[in-house]
């Protein structure tokens, strides 16, 4: 049997541009065990990709302040604070990047996000003061609940749905894959991957992205058919 993996999403399964990589419509759906997607993103991108991959829908989103699993959706940190603290860089002169309608906070439920261009000193004053903390996923700053995180998020999937975490096999590429890579039995950062990640994980993949992580997949089904 191949082993479950737990699967970060931008920089892992898309390209250089962030968009995702087509061989995951190949490789996901035949994956003869759980593949479960934790991200960063809000719940919605995740959901929709599994509905367009034709996975289960057993997702860990916004860095695990919400975990969807066995049709049971939890969420944990603290959206108010984040956006007390969202609101108060605005007011001292910060710029989230996005207004409202944006669909990167609309449907956020547990945190709030700014793009990379924000003014992240600021970011991380106003954060500390609000007892929440800040973190640089590559893709965009986060304001989240300290202790909320995907590799929580995996033991709660796990409790949920009665796997061992550590019998699955994680791959990631930033700061917020850290902590599935401490739960999960076996953990790859792929070449793109932060230095957080690349200290986390047991392996550093020599390919980036999607590249990298068909290779896990790649050896991980050769060692099943061994
Ligand atoms: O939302 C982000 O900042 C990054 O998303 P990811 O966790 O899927 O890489
Ligand atoms: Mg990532």
């Amino acid at each position: 049997m191949v082993p479950p993996l737990v699967l970060d999403i931008d920089g892992t399964l898309t390209d250089a541009q962030g968009r995702l990589d087509s061989r995951a419509f190949e490789v996901l759906p035949t994956w003869d065990a759980p593949v479960i997607l934790a991200t960063g993103k809000a719940f919605p991108y995740p959901v929709s990709l599994c509905h367009y991959l034709g996975l289960p829908q057993t997702v860990i989103a916004e860095n695990g302040g919400v975990v969807l699993a066995d049709g049971e959706v939890t969420f944990t940190g603290d959206r108010e604070a984040a956006q007390a603290a969202a609101d108060e860089f605005v007011a001292r002169g910060g710029d989230l990047g996005w207004d409202a309608a944006d669909t990167a906070n609309r449907w956020r439920e547990t945190e709030i996000i700014a793009r990379l261009d924000a003014d992240e000193a600021l970011l991380r004053e106003v954060a500390d003061e609000f007892d929440l903390e800040v973190i640089d996923t590559g893709y965009a700053y986060h304001i989240k609940t300290p202790g909320v995180e995907k590799g929580v998020g995996l033991e709660r999937v796990c409790e949920t749905m009665g796997y061992d975490p550590a019998e699955f096999v994680a791959v990631g590429d930033s700061v917020n894959d850290a902590s599935t890579f401490r739960v999960a039995g076996r953990s790859f950062a792929v070449a793109n991957a932060d230095d957080v990640a690349k200290e986390a994980a047991d392996t550093v993949l020599e390919q980036s992205y999607m590249d990298g992580t068909l290779s896990v997949l790649e050896s991980l089904r050769e060692e099943d058919a061994a």
